[in-house]
């Protein structure tokens, strides 16, 4: 990698203390992520991909090892507005219009109503809702509901985008599409994009690097760098040969991490 990394941990641990004491979510963490990659979590309930997503946004704080972001600390990429967030529930404000729920972030950095206008639109129509600003969220379906919130996530252009299972609601059909339009975007964008699955074909689909985790502590435990196409892929991409090939690998180490465990 010639580029400093977007993020990048070196031994990063995460123990909660808890009444039934210490819980490792995270232990020895070591990874890059470079600018413009695409990289997937993917492991058991409880391996930790959630926490490691939430000390890059500085909403947990590791108790040991290294994180930066941008160079930043986790803290200061905060503050720099570093990245986008898409939780796995839409989220939106059901008193607020799409447009409304899309221009909040902006209203709360003190954008220009000109440019809060300009960005809504532009982020709308990237995730093809032109024409939907005036709904209210209700009036949406799931998956739209879904687009909205990742537009309110790139609405302030930040170069990172964390997204925790935001499609792991939807069903197969709605999520293939969300699928396919997430790579134009990422093409298109150019964001380095972070994101927790449950799913080994969306991982394989989506990604330039599959993370697989696995719990107790937990850790990383194989990162499979794809060698499918960087871009957007058609989706009858999961027919072929490669792609099986690389889906088997993440099976493999799911197992692999599991049988660690026991
Ligand atoms: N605030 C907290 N206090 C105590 N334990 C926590 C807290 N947050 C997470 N944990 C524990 O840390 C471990 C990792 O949780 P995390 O949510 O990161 O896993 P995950 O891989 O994202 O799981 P899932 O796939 O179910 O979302 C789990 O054992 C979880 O119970």
């Amino acid at each position: 990698m010639t580029e400093k990394p977007v993020i990048e941990a070196s031994n990063l641990s995460l123990t909660f203390q808890t009444g039934d004491g210490p819980v490792h979510a995270l232990k020895d963490v070591d990874l890059e992520i470079g600018k413009g990659e695409f990289v997937s979590f993917i492991g058991p309930s409880g391996c930790g991909k959630t926490t490691f997503l939430r000390c890059i946004a500085a909403l947990e704080t590791p108790t040991a090892g290294r994180l930066t972001v941008n160079g930043m600390s986790p803290d200061e990429a905060r503050k720099a507005r570093s990245y986008g967030y898409v939780f796995q529930a839409a989220g939106l404000y059901p008193w607020r219009t799409i447009a409304g729920n899309v221009r909040l972030p902006l209203e709360i950095m003190g954008y220009s109503k000109e440019d809060q206008a300009a960005r809504v639109e532009k982020v709308l129509s990237l995730v093809d809702l032109e024409g939907f600003g005036k709904k209210f969220p209700w009036q949406l379906s799931g998956g739209m509901q879904q687009r909205a919130s990742i537009a309110r996530a790139l609405a302030f252009d930040a170069e990172i985008l964390l997204m925790d299972e935001p499609f792991g609601a939807l069903d197969e059909i709605v999520r293939d599409k969300l699928n396919e339009e997430l790579l134009k975007l990422w093409s298109a964008t150019n964001k380095t994009i972070g994101f927790v699955t449950h799913s080994i074909p969306e991982a394989v689909y989506l990604s330039t690097k599959i993370v697989v985790m696995s719990p107790r502590p937990g850790r990383i435990h194989e990162v499979i760098e794809s060698t499918l196409p960087k871009g957007p892929r058609p989706l009858d991409i999961r027919d072929s040969e490669e792609f099986l090939k690389i889906a088997h690998q993440v099976r493999e180490g799911l197992r692999a991490g599991h049988a660690y465990d026991e």
